[in-house]
């Protein structure tokens, strides 16, 4: 169980159209989150405005999937940290694995973005996660010191203390198909990254769990000591299956 704020909070991906989005938002405005709660949505870049307005005045904060580490230019496709914080984001996820498979995000790039996103103010979500292969191997948790290392050591001196996230989200949990990580094993893997960004940034960073994430299972990834939040999919796409989540999570909290 988290110490400070246990965040909860759901990415869209590739999926609803702005009143799609609106509707899923407009079932959130009059909720009364749990003080130790921190909501977060992540809709797709073109419900971030829609979203952002109707969730202005509530607890949820809301961001971006991606970005671009560069300040403009010719970038064409692309969207950039001033765009989001424009739109009313004030968060960015950075490094899903989706991204690295299908779209050549590597720990170089995530490293140049997290530290633009600082600049501007955004609060990074950082993820990271061992394949299946790496997992068989035996070598879950090289992989994610290197990700952490790349990742963190790229924080401006200046941002040192700004509020950064780490989202561990193996890959072989995530999606249609995936199997969600045991708590315990979820738990051995926070405790190792734990260290690793006590190391890299000199203070502690708080670790989401995301990975088929459900109603059945969030307790106990909440209850597991260094789990700070749950990143969650498909279990939260829709309204009620968010605030079911986050019912369940303010009551492990109580
Ligand atoms: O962004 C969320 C994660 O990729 C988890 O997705 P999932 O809960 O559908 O497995």
């Amino acid at each position: 169980m988290a110490n400070g704020s246990l965040w909860i909070g759901t990415s869209w991906k590739m999926n609803k159209t702005r009143d799609e989005a609106r509707q899923w938002a407009s079932a959130m405005t009059t909720v009364a989150f749990s003080e130790r709660l921190q909501p977060f949505v992540i809709p797709p870049f073109t419900s971030i405005a829609p979203v952002a307005e109707a969730l202005a005045g509530s607890r949820l904060l809301v961001g971006a999937q991606n970005m671009h580490w560069a300040e403009a230019g010719a970038w064409t496709g692309e969207i950039s940290a001033a765009m989001i914080r424009d739109c009313g984001a004030t968060m960015v996820e950075l490094g899903h694995s989706e991204r690295r498979a299908n779209f050549g995000e590597t720990d170089e790039t995530v490293a140049l973005k997290v530290a633009t996103a600082l600049r501007h103010g955004l609060t990074p979500l950082i993820c990271i996660g061992e394949t299946a292969a790496e997992k068989a191997d035996g070598r879950a948790d090289e992989v994610l010191d290197h990700q952490v290392r790349m990742a963190l050591s790229s924080v401006p001196a200046d941002y040192r203390q700004s509020t950064v996230l780490l989202a561990y989200e193996p890959v072989w949990s995530i999606g249609e198909g995936g199997t969600p990580a045991t708590a315990a094993y979820a738990g051995e893997r926070h405790a190792a990254i734990a260290r690793v960004a006590q190391e890299t940034l000199g203070r502690p960073v708080p670790c989401l769990y995301g990975g088929s994430v459900n109603a059945g299972n969030c307790r106990d990834y909440v209850d597991q000591p260094g789990i700070d939040g749950l990143f969650i999919g498909r279990s939260a796409w829709q309204a009620d299956g968010y605030l079911k989540i986050v019912g369940l999570c303010a009551d492990a909290c109580a």
